[in-house]
């Protein structure tokens, strides 16, 4: 696995973050050095995938980079008639994605397509997984999609949103902040990586709180959400479409 070194030199501009070659060639190692509890997520999104499986329904990975949570949801379905279809609009993350996808045997077809998740068609879903995506979408965005995701969703679907928090209480975000600048630390990254990532992300990326996600989850028709993982300024939640 390539080591993420993008931002251990000092650069003289800093651009906006992007999902390209340079990105998606760390990919693996970015994340699971920058997202607390990143493993956990994908090995849950398979036994959900296992629990919420019903047969003839389609899979949905909104923001799939190279595929980590198609390849969990793919090792536990068993369910007749079902397609994984994975979406991303990075040419970089689609095409190691198929690669990744084709390095091991399924029955399970995935559909990798590289397209806008604000434009792609979704019906007939089991499950929908948007796994730290949404927060790289503007704000009217988010609203649109979730809404389109609760209408493509069958009755008894489940949405997975994890996403990158903020704490509306002043104290506690910059707690939280802290917290997960060590976790970074102790992941090998230093202080000028920290510094200049944040600059990179700071225009690209906009967190809401989990309370802005309820709010919107809710507003979109899902009877019920809950948080099944947080760690530090990191949460993933699952909404439900009524059975
Ligand atoms: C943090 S990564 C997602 C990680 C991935 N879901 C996982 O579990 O490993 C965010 C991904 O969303 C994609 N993305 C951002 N905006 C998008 C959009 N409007 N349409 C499709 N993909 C988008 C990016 O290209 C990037 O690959
Ligand atoms: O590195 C950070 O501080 C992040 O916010 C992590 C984060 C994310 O939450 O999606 C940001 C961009 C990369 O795709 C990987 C992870």
């Amino acid at each position: 696995m390539s080591k993420d070194q993008i931002y251990a030199e000092p650069l003289a501009h800093i651009q906006d973050f992007r999902f390209d070659e340079q990105v998606a060639d760390v990919f693996p190692d970015m994340i699971q050095r920058s997202v607390p509890g990143y493993q956990s997520i994908i090995q849950t999104i398979g036994q959900l995938a296992s629990r919420y499986q019903q047969d003839h329904s389609h899979f949905y990975d909104l923001g799939c980079s190279l595929g980590a949570a198609s390849l969990a949801m793919r090792r536990h379905i068993n369910a007749t008639g079902c397609k994984i279809v994975a979406v991303d609009n990075s040419a970089a993350m689609v095409e190691r994605c198929r690669r990744h996808l084709e390095a091991f045997r399924s029955d399970v077809p995935v559909e990798v397509i590289e397209g806008d998740i604000r434009s792609t068609e979704l019906s007939n879903a089991a499950m929908v997984v948007v796994n730290f995506t949404l927060q790289f979408l503007a704000k009217s965005d988010r609203t649109a999609l979730l809404n389109r995701v609760f209408q493509a969703l069958k009755p008894g679907g489940i949405l997975l949103l994890s996403e990158k928090i903020i704490s509306p209480a002043p104290c506690s975000n910059q707690l939280l902040v802290e917290l997960h600048h060590d976790f970074k630390r102790a992941n090998g990254y230093s202080e000028l990586e920290i510094s200049q990532k944040r600059t990179a992300l700071e225009n690209v990326m906009q967190p809401d709180s989990i309370e802005q996600h309820q709010q919107r989850l809710q507003a979109a028709g899902f009877s019920e959400s809950t948080v099944w993982f947080q760690c530090f300024n990191f949460c993933s939640m699952i909404a439900f479409k009524q059975p």
